[in-house]
């Protein structure tokens, strides 16, 4: 089906989507979150983890104007690092990355620091 006509509103939300997002995959250098798990990885994955979700899905979901607010990106972000923490025992490198993650992004979003972002967004 036809990607829906972004109109004024959704393109600026996007833009700040997009930047939000490359924010936050910088905060994972070791990519750990740019890709769906795969149960080859995780064995199990998919019988434990209802939702899945990673940084290329929300990234492809901005360009399908997905998102219609802040709320629902936030909520996909916490969906990703609370399955990473829910799959993960506490003393595994993806538990502390997610914690670490979710901290940093829950810094980000918050609306005076939004306001920062929109000003970055040219
Ligand atoms: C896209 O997911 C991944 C991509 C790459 C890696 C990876 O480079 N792992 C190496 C670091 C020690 C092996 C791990 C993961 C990975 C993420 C996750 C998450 C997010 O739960 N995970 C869980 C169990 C095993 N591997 C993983």
């Amino acid at each position: 089906s036809p990607l829906p006509k972004s109109n004024e509103s959704s393109s600026s939300l996007n833009e700040l989507l997009d930047h939000l997002l490359m924010l936050l995959e910088k905060k994972d250098p070791q990519q750990f979150f740019a890709w769906p798990v795969t149960d080859a990885i995780a064995p199990g994955y998919s019988s434990i983890i209802s939702q899945p979700m990673d940084f290329s899905t929300m990234k492809l979901k901005i360009q399908e104007n997905g998102y219609t607010n802040l709320k629902q990106f936030q909520s996909d972000f916490e969906l990703m690092c609370n399955n990473c923490m829910t799959y993960n025992q506490q003393d595994t490198i993806y538990y502390k990355a997610a914690k670490k993650l979710l901290h940093i992004g829950q810094k980000f979003m918050v609306p005076e620091k939004l306001l920062s972002l929109r000003r970055e967004v040219p």
